[in-house]
């Protein structure tokens, strides 16, 4: 092939994979803010779905990110892709967990509506049929945590943060999350972390179990995500998910349950002054720190 037939050709082939692209950014937007809070793309050789959270720098959920997550989630069950990843696009944050700004002096409907959507969300993660595995490319606190923590395996990238930091937020960790978290790390270090509300580095986190390795950067992240789903690749889905749920089923029927009995919980404390104080005193501390 000549240098300009290749040029040609090369050009055609960037048109279509832009076309692909854009159209899973349309799949996947928000009707509120008209902008793709979510990024699923499918690898067709693998059949695995890379799903990420778009919202840099901090990748913190709103209600609309939040209700396009629950959407792309309906949509890795419904298609049969083989396993999903989760990741985010910032270069520094899988998750900040919920965006503070929505807890700040919130309109009741508007938050609960934030909080049901997130339950959502780890319902279906939690007991997705398929497997799941987080690739936490950078710091994920509170719901990032927890989202991270619903998913099967966690693979981090050095020098971040992880944790449910609730308690410092003057927010008790619900019943749910105490079972959540001793399915993966110890009962006595769960204690301590969720009445701390302690986040921890990515070495403390791998030797407590909170996450199960570390990656080199985002890449390698990615390519061990891939690594782990194959394992699953020759067992049968239908088995291998009934078999998943049993283990889940106790933080299963307790999110599924107490789903209005949480809201109004979590309501409740967001609304208490002195948790009102201590996110107020989290964003001015974040912006006096510049
Ligand atoms: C079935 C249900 C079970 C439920 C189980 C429990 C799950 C809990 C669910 C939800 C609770 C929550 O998520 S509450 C929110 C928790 N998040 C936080 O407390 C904030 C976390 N953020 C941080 O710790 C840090 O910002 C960081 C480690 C993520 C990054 O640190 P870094 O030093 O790089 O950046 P800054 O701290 O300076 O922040 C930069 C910039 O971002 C703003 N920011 C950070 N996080 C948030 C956030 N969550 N919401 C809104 N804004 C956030 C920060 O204010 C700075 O903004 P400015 O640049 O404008 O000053």
């Amino acid at each position: 092939m000549n240098s300009t037939c290749l040029q040609k050709t090369t050009r055609i082939l960037n048109k279509n994979v832009f076309k692909c692209f854009l159209n899973s950014h349309i799949r996947n937007q928000s009707s509120a803010t008209n902008q793709s809070l979510i990024l699923t793309d499918v690898n067709d050789k693998t059949g695995f779905a890379t799903v990420a959270f778009n919202r840099p720098p901090m990748s913190n959920f709103t209600l609309e990110l939040l209700q396009d997550f629950s959407k792309s989630l309906d949509e890795v069950e419904s298609k049969n892709y083989k396993g999903m990843i989760l990741t985010s696009t910032s270069p520094t944050v899988f998750s900040a967990g919920l965006d503070l700004k929505e807890l700040l002096n919130p309109e009741p409907a508007r938050l609960k509506a934030l909080r049901t959507a997130y339950i959502d969300c780890c319902i279906k993660l939690y007991s997705s049929m398929y497997p799941t595995v987080a690739a936490i490319n950078g710091h994920a606190i509170g719901g990032g945590c927890f989202i991270a923590m619903a998913c099967e395996y966690r693979i981090m990238l050095p020098n971040s943060k992880i944790g449910l930091n609730e308690t410092q937020l003057g927010i008790a960790i619900p019943e749910v999350a105490v079972h959540a978290t001793r399915n993966i790390i110890s009962s006595r270090d769960a204690e301590m972390a969720l009445t701390l509300g302690s986040v921890f580095t990515t070495d403390e986190a791998l030797k407590i179990g909170l996450i199960d390795e570390v990656a080199e950067n985002k890449e390698d992240a990615l390519a061990k995500s891939e690594k782990f789903l194959s394992l699953f690749k020759k067992i049968p889905k239908r088995a291998r998910g009934i078999t998943k749920q049993f283990f889940r089923k106790k933080v299963i029927d307790l999110m599924t349950n107490n789903r209005e009995k949480d809201v109004e919980a979590f309501v409740s404390y967001v609304m208490n002054p002195a948790s009102q104080k201590s996110f107020q005193a989290f964003l001015d501390e974040a912006k006096n720190k510049k």
